[in-house]
């Protein structure tokens, strides 16, 4: 996949350069299904676009996803990359949501080692500001946001039961006397900086297969093996709605880049406002927000606009320039589709 063109500055050899330059990194979402997910992957492509992200959306897809939904995301400039799925050892596990035991296959993300560096997104995320510096975090580390233990969800845990969240760590403290040290600091697996390496992939399918699954699936699965090497990074990058209502002293709303509709009824596509906390006039506007970039049209991908035979010097300046200039000078970032890899 190339980076970004220069709407209509590059000549057809440097067109032909760029693409044929190996993609190191990109964004990465995960779709199963032939329900209405796919509308939050549009979404998320129509978001990255907008916020100007110089890396593709490669869209990890179960085979049960149908072909006409695949070129809806084709047709969004997304790289459509089919996966086989990932299960879970047979087990009695009650998942916090029953459809969780398809979230393992987001593992196979691991064997895209054409990418150095992916940045993972769920489908029901929205980019609100870019955040491609988080490609240049040092290596090394697995980059997430905390989560919150405050929501119903969590009520099979003994931190719900006794009130304890590592969002507020000093308002109900852990009673190590009883219960051993506290937790580890936990991530919510809705987004994450990771390095693809099939010796990863393979770690990580092998231990799947001898752990017994728990409640929140394959986030439960990961904070576990990257529990070591965990960094959290600041809640702007993954709003989890309920932080709004559950930990608000923690939320600069204006300052956040990065929306996660995972709270109960807050999936924008299916929005109905009667859930509990979606009737608040954050949720509203955040949804609308959504909808905003969904709706836009000038989003809509276009293709890699006609190469004109620019002359050389056109294409030095450009080079010349810092690319984020050049960028803004050029108007809007393009996208070249890169024949599937799969
Ligand atoms: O029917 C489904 C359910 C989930 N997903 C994918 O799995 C991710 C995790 O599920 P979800 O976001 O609903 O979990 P939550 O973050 O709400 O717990 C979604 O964002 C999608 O990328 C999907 O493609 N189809
Ligand atoms: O399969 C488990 C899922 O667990 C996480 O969602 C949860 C978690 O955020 C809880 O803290 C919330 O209470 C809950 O609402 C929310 O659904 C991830 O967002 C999702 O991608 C996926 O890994
Ligand atoms: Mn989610």
């Amino acid at each position: 996949m190339a980076p970004p063109q220069l709407a209509g500055k590059m000549t057809a050899k440097a067109a032909a350069a760029a693409a044929a330059k190996p993609a190191t990194r990109a964004y990465v979402t995960f779709l199963a299904g032939d329900g209405d997910y796919w509308k939050g992957v549009v979404g998320l492509a129509k978001g990255l676009r907008k916020v100007g992200s110089a890396y593709p959306l490669v869209v990890a897809v179960l085979p049960d996803v149908p072909e006409s939904h695949r070129r809806i995301l084709i047709s969004q400039g997304c790289i459509v990359r089919e996966i086989e799925p990932v299960y879970p050892p047979e087990n009695q596990t009650q998942f916090a949501m029953a459809y969780y035991v398809i979230n393992y296959s987001k593992l196979r993300i691991w064997e895209f080692v054409e990418y150095e560096r992916m940045v993972y997104l769920d489908a029901d995320i929205q980019v609100f500001e870019n955040i491609d510096e988080l490609f240049d975090l040092p290596k090394g580390r697995f980059y997430a946001v905390m989560d919150c233990f405050c929501e119903r969800t969590w009520s099979h845990t003994p931190q719900y039961k006794i009130g304890y969240c590592q969002q507020c760590p000093d308002k109900v403290a852990w009673p190590t006397a009883e219960l051993g040290p506290p937790p580890a600091l936990y991530f919510n697996a809705g987004m994450f900086v990771h390095e693809p390496s099939m010796a990863t992939a393979k770690a990580l399918l092998d231990t799947l297969r001898v752990t017994t699954p728990t409640p929140f699936a394959e986030q439960d699965f990961l904070n576990m093996f990257f529990r070591e090497q965990y960094k959290p990074i600041p809640l702007i990058y993954n709003l989890v709605l309920a932080m709004l209502w559950r930990h608000p002293e923690n939320v600069q709303l204006k300052k956040v880049k990065v929306v996660h509709y995972c709270a109960a009824g807050s999936k924008p596509w299916r929005y109905t406002g009667k859930e509990e906390n979606m009737d608040r006039e954050d949720i509203k506007m955040l949804v609308k927000k959504w909808w905003d970039i969904y709706n836009d049209e000038t989003l809509d991908f276009r293709g890699l606009p006609p190469v004109e035979a620019a002359n050389t010097d056109e294409v030095e300046v450009a080079a010349k320039k810092p690319l984020r200039a050049a960028l803004a000078e050029a108007g809007t970032v393009k996208y070249v589709t890169a024949p599937s890899a799969a």
